[in-house]
């Protein structure tokens, strides 16, 4: 099977510390994985050297095979990111969002018309589809930038906290998508600090502090790892970070 994902020593530096620190890393095709880690772990930074949206100071990441510094096209082709605080023009009109986003990534305008209605309804937008994005809440801006990153069929999508300031009808709706979307053969990474999504979601967890990978596996492979053999992903979580720091 292809690797959706793979990090070879990724690292960088902010000053003297060291955000990520020597990450390594390979995901599969077809994975629900979830990247944990305590505030200020490295998580955010490593995703966004992935989008190839930040240059890593070495190392590398590879999107099914491509780096995103050496082939940025290629890699960017299958992919999406959503970051934890989207950034959306609030001049436009939710369809309009839509078909802005597809003409990016060159979807036919008879693809992207039916496919972004489908999202917009399926997110609950479509009521407010008459309204500027300026106007919505910010539960109703992340689901919007949501219905962007599925619009364009990505393989490999990365989301950064997407359940964040979601309510609970909606958390559970994109939970939905994202285990339909996997389901049907794609890849989803996501980081969260939310200990039952990633309990019930994902197929393999893994666990970064200081920069570092502390462990990854399945539930039970971390839970044999910690010790820990019939505790919660949190209290495994929480052994495994407290041994690396001890
Ligand atoms: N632009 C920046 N300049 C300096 N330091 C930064 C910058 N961005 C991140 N850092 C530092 O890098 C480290 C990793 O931050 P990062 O945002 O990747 O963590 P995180 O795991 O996403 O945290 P959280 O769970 O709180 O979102 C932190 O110590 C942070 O202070």
């Amino acid at each position: 099977m292809a690797i959706a994902l793979e990090l070879v020593a990724l690292t960088k530096r902010y000053g003297s510390q060291r955000a990520v620190d020597g990450l390594s890393l390979q995901i599969p095709e077809g994975m629900f994985y979830a990247l944990l880690g305590p505030n200020g772990a490295g998580k955010t930074t490593t995703l966004r050297m992935v989008a190839g949206l930040l240059a890593p100071d070495s190392g590398e990441a590879l999107i099914l095979g491509h780096s995103i510094t050496r082939e940025p096209a290629a890699a960017k082709q299958a992919l999406a990111y959503l970051p934890d605080d989207p950034l959306l023009y609030g001049k436009l009109r939710p369809m309009e969002y839509l078909e802005f986003v597809c003409g990016l990534w060159d979807v036919p305008a008879i693809e992207a018309e039916p496919r972004a209605r489908e999202l917009l309804k399926q997110l609950g937008l479509w009521e407010v589809c008459g309204q500027l994005v300026e106007t919505f809440s910010r539960g109703m801006k992340q689901k919007l930038a949501l219905a962007g990153a599925f619009v364009h069929r990505p393989r490999v999508i990365v989301l950064d906290e997407p359940l964040t300031g979601l309510d609970a009808a909606a958390a559970r709706l994109v939970k939905d998508m994202l285990a339909e979307h996997v389901a049907q053969g794609n890849t989803v990474i996501l980081t969260t600090h939310i200990m039952e999504v990633a309990e019930r979601l994902a197929q393999r967890i893994g666990i970064i502090n200081r920069g570092r990978l502390v462990a990854e596996g399945t539930l039970e492979q971390l839970r044999l790892r910690s010790g820990e053999v019939d505790g919660t992903l949190e209290s495994v979580f929480l052994e495994l970070v407290d041994r690396q720091d001890g």
